[in-house]
């Protein structure tokens, strides 16, 4: 699904990692950890599209992301992290804006699937005509991966999406994550944690970045 061969990333003059090769098959839960500064968030980000390589390449299923169109790219990739954005409004406003961009055109709002996911989480049906300001941290973490999770993603990057939340919050957000990945047997993740309990739940093969 994804292949990252020999890749490098600088910064100010020095290398954060280089030589990185690695290759995630589909149904791949893959735990990023290493000390602070190591690049963790920057890897992550270079997956997602958000920054560039110094050197290497990523392939998505075979096809070099530097080439790939990033709007098709990042419906099936997407990158989570702790301080998600929303615009003032209710939460389901929030969801369904997701769906008029157009590289989502087709997809309906679901219903029933949103509804479903909600009710597993102990959230009353109330819970979308909430106003996103009135959200708790880990409300506000579940509505961001509702709306990440609605457009179908076949890779998660989590960036450190729990570190903030409490203990109810994190379980949630892990029921959410496991569902999403027993649905599909292409359904792979990559998540940056500092906390080895949760890394040692979710995910079964580790890659390791040094200090420097
Ligand atoms: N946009 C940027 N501009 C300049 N330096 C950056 C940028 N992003 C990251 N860095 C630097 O790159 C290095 C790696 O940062 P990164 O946030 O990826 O580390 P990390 O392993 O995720 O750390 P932590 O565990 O503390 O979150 C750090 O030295 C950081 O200061």
């Amino acid at each position: 699904m994804l292949s990252v061969e020999n890749a490098g990333r600088r910064v100010r003059d020095q290398w954060v990692w280089r030589g990185l090769d690695f290759r995630v098959t589909p149904g791949e839960a893959w735990a990023v950890s290493g000390p602070s500064g190591s690049g963790k968030t920057l890897l992550l980000r270079c997956l997602a599209a958000l920054d560039p390589l110094d050197e290497g390449r990523i392939l998505f299923e075979g096809r070099d992301t530097e080439t790939i169109n990033v709007p098709a790219y990042r419906a099936r990739v997407l990158y989570l992290h702790q301080q998600p954005a929303f615009f003032e409004g209710t939460v389901e406003e929030n969801l369904r804006a997701v769906l008029a961009l157009a590289q989502h055109s087709g997809r309906e709002f679901d219903q029933a699937w949103i509804s479903g996911t909600l009710e597993r989480l102990g959230k009353s049906p109330d819970f979308l005509q909430r106003p996103i300001s009135a959200l708790s941290g880990g409300e506000a973490q579940i509505v961001a991966f509702l709306r990440g999770l609605q457009i179908s993603p076949t890779l998660l990057l989590l960036d450190e999406p729990t570190a903030a939340l409490d203990p109810e919050a994190v379980g949630q957000i892990e029921s959410l994550i496991e569902a999403w990945q027993a649905a599909d047997p292409e359904h792979s993740l990559l998540w940056v944690s500092h906390d080895q309990g949760q890394l040692e739940r979710m995910t079964s093969r580790r890659l390791l970045l040094g200090d420097g």
